[in-house]
């Protein structure tokens, strides 16, 4: 990075190859005032590659992170690289501890130590699911190893003193460059699209989270340098199913192409919560977040595909 500029934002952030990643890099260049370095695990991925630093880093190794940390000197760290696999974090529980809780851990105690503004992604899976949707200060009972990481990493973040904004989110959707990444909304339209038929969870309900108002969000937390736990998501509570009908329906795809599963059908019961969704007032209130509804979202995500496809 250039030489010191006091008044500018030096964004360091990481797992920028990824869902958040992508959208946020994408906004953040395209914003005045702010310096971008991105980190990520593997090569970068983002077709854009101009206009910011990139450090391929392995998260696990902590002396790495602080060398990154005090060679960029960033005043804000966007934290969004996590183990985001429920099943892999299940089945790799040192790997899970030790990124998403430890390296979490560490990047916070670096922010305490440097006062460097931290934003953490956390998930609505730090709930049990059993009676959402839910505030800020609702109890925490995650049912699976992921969600329980993402739970200890928020109180050990807390727990640092580090300027903090944790912001918890829910099945986040939308379209990027990488179009390996697949979510909620590119799944049932592609099946469906290709005239496959698929089975969609009718028992499980959430308020899923478009990435764009994922990515203006964190940069809001950023911005007023928050401090504290808030929820992130679209404001309408719906089943997997109910979901996919709405994908069906936008695109006018064949509805009978459409099943119906329960979550316990695909291994889901126990390892899942079963209905999240949040309140999102104090987002809105001390944020200024403005939620977009999933319909209306769909009809931007249709210019966006089209615009990539060209
Ligand atoms: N997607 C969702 O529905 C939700 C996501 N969240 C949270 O939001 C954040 C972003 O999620 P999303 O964009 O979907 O995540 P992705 O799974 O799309 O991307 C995760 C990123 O983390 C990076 N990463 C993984 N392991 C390491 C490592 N050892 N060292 C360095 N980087 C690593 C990956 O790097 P690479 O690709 O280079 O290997 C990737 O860029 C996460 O913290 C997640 O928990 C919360 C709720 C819902
Ligand atoms: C495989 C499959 C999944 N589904 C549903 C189940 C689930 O609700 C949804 C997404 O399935 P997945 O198992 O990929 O996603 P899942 O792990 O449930 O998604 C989670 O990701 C992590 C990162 C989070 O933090 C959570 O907020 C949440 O978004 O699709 C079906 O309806 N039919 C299917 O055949």
């Amino acid at each position: 990075m250039d030489e010191l500029n006091k008044t500018e934002k030096r964004v360091l952030l990481t797992g920028s190859n990824g869902f958040l990643g992508h959208k946020l890099t994408e906004l953040i260049l395209q914003k005045p005032g702010y310096s971008l370095c991105c980190t990520s695990q593997s090569p970068n991925r983002n077709p854009q590659q101009e206009g910011y630093r990139f450090e391929q880093l392995d998260l696990v190794d902590f002396d790495a992170i602080r060398q990154l940390v005090e060679d960029v000197k960033p005043s804000h760290i966007i934290h969004a690289a996590a183990l985001t696999s429920v099943e892999v974090c299940e089945s790799k529980p040192d790997l899970c501890q030790r990124l998403n809780v430890d390296a979490s851990a560490y990047f916070a105690n670096l922010c305490a130590e440097k006062d460097i503004h931290l934003t953490f992604l956390s998930t609505d899976f730090v709930f049990d699911g059993k009676n959402g949707p839910y505030a800020e200060d609702d109890e925490c009972r995650p049912c699976n190893a992921y969600g329980q990481s993402k739970w200890d990493a928020e109180r050990l973040i807390e727990a640092t003193g580090c300027r903090a904004a944790i912001l918890r989110t829910i099945l986040v959707y939308g379209v990027i460059a990488d179009a390996n990444r697949s979510n909620i909304v590119l799944w049932a339209k592609g099946k469906l699209e290709n005239g496959e038929a698929i089975r969609a969870v009718s028992d499980q309900w959430r308020m899923p989270t478009w990435v764009d108002d994922l990515a203006a969000a964190c940069l809001l937390a950023l911005e007023k340098e928050a401090q504290g736990t808030y929820h992130i998501s679209s404001d309408t509570l719906y089943s997997i199913r109910e979901l996919a009908l709405l994908v069906a329906e936008h695109w006018h795809l064949d509805k009978n192409l459409l099943g119906e599963v329960s979550a316990a059908e695909i291994g889901q019961a126990t390892n899942r919560p079963q209905k999240t969704g949040f309140i999102l007032e104090k987002a809105k209130r001390e944020l200024g977040f403005s939620p977009t509804s999933f319909t209306e979202s769909l009809f931007t995500i249709d210019q966006q595909i089209n615009a990539f496809r060209k």
